[in-house]
């Protein structure tokens, strides 16, 4: 995504005005790129009328990647104010001018206005690729992009200061996402002490004692799987994620209904159970 963001910042460049590619290595080469990765629940009212899952807004970014599953919901803000579907299409990603290049051009790219609308009682998902200047960057439209006859749209600002505006105007917008992440986070960590202790006690009568010497530091982090099979799973099964061992004391695993985790049991896979 980091290239493409690059390509795709050089082939704007270059839609501004002859020789503006040239502009890529004084003022863009230090961007880089994060990632976020939504997965969104609609709520059972969905099925009588449709849900925001992400209101207006406009990303704080150069530009941003959205990749979206094949449920849509994606829609972009017209001039005219009018909501248009950004409808999934196989293989394409789309792509969004944020406010920081907005700034930098001087207003001659629009940072687009959109949101995400659920119809359905289904999950949706989308990764956004936002592609940033760094923190302490002067944004600040060079003469050339101004253009001699045209008014200077924004004043000078530093990429870090409007970032932390745009947070605190924003609070709760993305906490829904994070609320529930969090939360899970604090029951796991709860749950992989209880665990530890029986495993503990497991071994030897009161060494469930030796927790609080050896394991009390222990921390825990979440990995967010999302498996896309090829079209050749038509065909024969293929390995989502190869044979390993975890590098952790324990894993606690949760799969939706789609089934697939295996477990070996001395040289045998066995089938992973549901209820894990
Ligand atoms: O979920 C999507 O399709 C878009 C997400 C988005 O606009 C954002 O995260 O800023
Ligand atoms: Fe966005």
């Amino acid at each position: 995504m980091s290239k493409l963001s690059k390509i795709i910042v050089e082939l704007v460049l270059m839609c501004l005005g002859d020789d503006f590619e040239r502009k890529f290595e004084s003022e863009f080469s230090n961007c880089h790129g994060y990632l976020r990765i939504i997965n969104y629940s609609p709520p059972e009212c969905v099925k009588e009328k449709e849900v925001e899952g992400l209101g207006m807004h406009t990303d704080m970014s150069c530009v941003t990647i959205v990749y979206q599953d094949e449920i849509g919901g994606l829609q972009v803000r017209s001039k005219e104010g009018k909501w248009m579907d950004i409808n999934p299409c196989e293989d394409t990603l789309v792509v969004n001018i944020g406010d920081l290049m907005q700034a930098w051009s001087n207003g001659k790219l629009r940072s687009s206005e959109h949101r995400v609308v659920l119809k359905r009682h289904i999950n949706r998902f989308s990764l956004a690729f936002f592609w940033c200047f760094e923190d302490d960057k002067v944004i600040f439209a060079p003469d050339e992009v101004v253009g001699e006859k045209n008014l200077r749209i924004y004043k000078p600002f530093v990429c870090a200061d409007y970032l932390k505006f745009r947070e605190s105007n924003e609070k709760g917008k993305f906490e829904k996402v994070g609320e529930i992440l969090k939360e899970y986070g604090n029951q796991m960590t709860k749950l992989s002490k209880r665990i530890v202790e029986i495993v503990l006690m497991c071994l030897k009568d009161d060494f469930e004692r030796k927790f609080e010497s050896e394991f009390s530091n222990c921390h825990g982090y979440l990995r967010i799987n999302n498996y896309t099979p090829p079209e050749c799973v038509k065909d024969k099964e293929v390995e989502g994620l190869g044979m390993h061992t975890d590098m952790s004391c324990v894993t606690i695993v949760y799969q939706e209904e789609i089934g697939g985790l295996q477990v070996r049991l001395k040289g045998r896979k066995v089938a992973g159970h549901k209820s894990m």
